[in-house]
């Protein structure tokens, strides 16, 4: 700020050299701004290296705790889009990491350069320096305005920027899809679609910082004339000298810039706030179902687990009604097969079971307890759940079998694997060190990988949806006999979803489900022989579904070979054993 001073005192001390700097002779003077300049650069230097640090650790802070947040929710809330939210932890934390600290520094230095050469052009001449403030005020309601608008484009341009990721991201994930319905063009087209949408959010941020700028350096200008006229007019009367106006000139542009810096800061801190409310959307946000929120249900408890005429509806569609008064009871080591059209509400059923929603009437029980009163955390402890897809993470065979307890031993793993039946783990060139995928294993070694990771947590509730539905025959068998050892051998309630034939037989008991509520429920042996049974009909449909199946060509003596060792009840219906 010493620097239009120092150039003003050298042209009045060049025109008359008598003149003195603060009553310093000139190299004196030369030579303490040169030291102040040396402090100016170091302080800028630390200023520089503090806000970036200081920046990324706010970005890093709010990352990880947003991403926690998000982890923390009830299992509703990812279905948003996965796309939205990862936006939302990169650019938008970003956003207010760069909004908060090169932002605020920019903006503090505006505000501390504007006082001090307000305060520097007073000291020269009020006269003059009344002149030039005249045109603050319209700057500034401009910049008011500027800055509401762009907080509100901001917000929206970070929403089109989530939906663009979203669609990128489902898409990719689906890759394989893609590519068999030759849809690449169709998918450019919509993924276009999105980016316009953030191009024409962007096209009006810029015509409005066009105008904004624009006419705001149209102001400035004009000023600076004023002030050069009236400026010239007041040398000219000796009141002020030829150094002095220049001094005020140049004052002028660095108090211009101090302003203009200071929209900046505004419209940048605007534009981080729109970027904040998104972020804090995540941070903020209180799950339905709090993790951590109720008492913590000792491990070794055992107890039947029973829904009390249970109705349920999706938050997300409220008005399809998926359970419809659920009563049943399932007892301590028992295996429950659910089986039913599709959807019929089987899932939804496991869903509750698992805590991920919460019904609209009725009650799940635990031991005679509702399961609300327990933390879902120490609730999902008790439960292995595999799904009909499951998805293996990154990383070796050991570390996706212990996934979510780091301190499972290999032992603990290799017995896990050996009761879901993973012998292929022991061939894999490095065992259970090697390293798996998303797609590196057929779908029958994940799904009994997927049984291991359930197994290993030593549940005493197993839930498998549809764990054998999508498999060859060989897969099936494999899976299934896993499934026989386990309910026999082990002290573990199963509650599984399916729909072959095979599979439900290895139950000790059926439930049929159809719309939301449960029509049959009775021993296989019974159900299967029951007159006009829908059990009996599902049945039916499913027998031909698979006899098409193996007259297809798929290996019939892999499925005779399943029947053939069916669990209690199982293997006494003709039919089935004709499979
Ligand atoms: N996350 C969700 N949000 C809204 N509706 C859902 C959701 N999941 C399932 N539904 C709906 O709830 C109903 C029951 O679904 P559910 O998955 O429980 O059936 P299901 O018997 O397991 O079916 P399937 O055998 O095809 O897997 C269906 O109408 C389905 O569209």
């Amino acid at each position: 700020m010493l620097i239009p001073l120092t150039i003003g005192k050298l042209i009045d001390f060049f025109s008359s050299p008598q003149t003195t700097f603060f009553g310093l002779s000139f190299p004196v003077a030369a030579a303490c701004l040169a030291l102040t300049f040396a402090i100016g650069a170091g302080a800028n230097t630390g200023r520089a290296i503090l806000m970036r640090l200081s920046g990324g650790r706010i970005v890093a802070r709010v990352r990880e705790q947003a991403y926690l947040s998000t982890l923390r929710q009830e299992p509703e809330f990812a279905d948003r889009g996965a796309g939205d939210i990862v936006s939302r932890l990169g650019i938008d934390t970003s956003i207010i990491g760069e909004s908060l600290t090169n932002n605020l520094s920019d903006g503090l230095r505006a505000i501390i350069s504007a006082v001090v050469g307000v305060a520097a052009m007073v000291m020269i001449s009020a006269k003059l320096t009344g002149v030039m403030l005249a045109v603050v005020p319209p700057v500034s309601i401009g910049a008011v305005i500027y800055g509401r608008y762009l907080r509100k484009l901001s917000k929206q341009t970070q929403e089109a920027l989530g939906e663009m990721s979203k669609t990128a991201e489902e898409k990719l994930n689906a890759f394989k899809t893609v590519a068999s319905f030759n849809a690449q063009p169709i998918e450019a087209r919509l993924f276009a679609k999105k980016v316009d949408d953030v191009f024409q959010l962007m096209r009006k941020e810029a015509i409005a910082s066009g105008i904004f700028y624009g006419s705001s350096g149209l102001t400035g200008n004009l000023a600076m004339l004023c002030l050069l006229g009236y400026g010239g007019h007041l040398v000219s009367r000796s009141e002020i000298t030829v150094g002095d106006l220049t001094s005020l000139l140049i004052y002028t542009g660095y108090v211009g810039g101090s302003v203009s810096g200071l929209t900046g800061f505004w419209t940048g801190l605007m534009k981080g706030v729109g970027a904040g409310t998104r972020v804090f959307d995540l941070l903020d946000r209180k799950s339905a179902i709090p993790l951590s929120v109720g008492k913590t249900l000792e491990p070794g408890r055992e107890g039947p687990i029973r829904f009390e005429n249970v109705s349920f509806t999706y938050p997300s569609r409220k008005e399809v009604e998926v359970l419809k008064g659920v009563d049943l009871q399932i007892e301590v080591g028992t295996s429950l097969a659910i089986a039913g059209p599709s959807g019929s509400g089987k899932s939804s059923i496991q869903a509750l079971i698992c805590r991920f929603y919460d019904p609209n009437s009725g009650r799940v029980m635990f031991d005679g307890e509702d399961i609300r009163e327990f933390t879902p955390e120490s609730w999902r402890e008790r439960i292995g759940v595999v799904s009909q897809d499951p998805t293996l993470f990154t990383g070796s065979v050991h570390s996706n079998i212990a996934y979510g307890r780091e301190q499972t031993t290999r032992e603990e793993v290799e017995e896990a694997a050996r009761m879901a039946n993973c012998d292929f783990i022991w061939d894999l060139p490095q065992g259970f060190d090697t390293q798996i995928g998303k797609a590196s294993l057929s779908g029958g070694q994940k799904q009994r990988i997927a049984i291991a990771r359930a197994l290993v947590r030593k549940p005493s509730l197993l839930l498998l949806d549809e764990a054998t539905s999508a498999l060859d025959s060989t897969s099936e068998h494999s899976v299934n006999s896993a499934l026989d050892q386990i309910i026999r051998t082990q002290n573990i309630s199963v509650i599984l979803i399916a729909h072959r034939l095979a599979t439900l037989a290895r139950a000790e008991r059926i439930v049929v489900l159809e719309n939301g509520k449960i029509t049959e429920d009775g021993r296989y042996s019974e159900l299967s022989r029951r007159p006009g049974g829908r059990f009996r009909t599902l049945m039916a449909a499913q027998l031909a579904l698979e006899k098409n199946r193996s007259n297809e060509g798929e290996d019939d003596e892999e499925v005779e070979v399943e029947v053939a060792k069916p669990a209690t009840g199982a293997g006494e219906d003709p039919k089935i054993n004709q499979v």
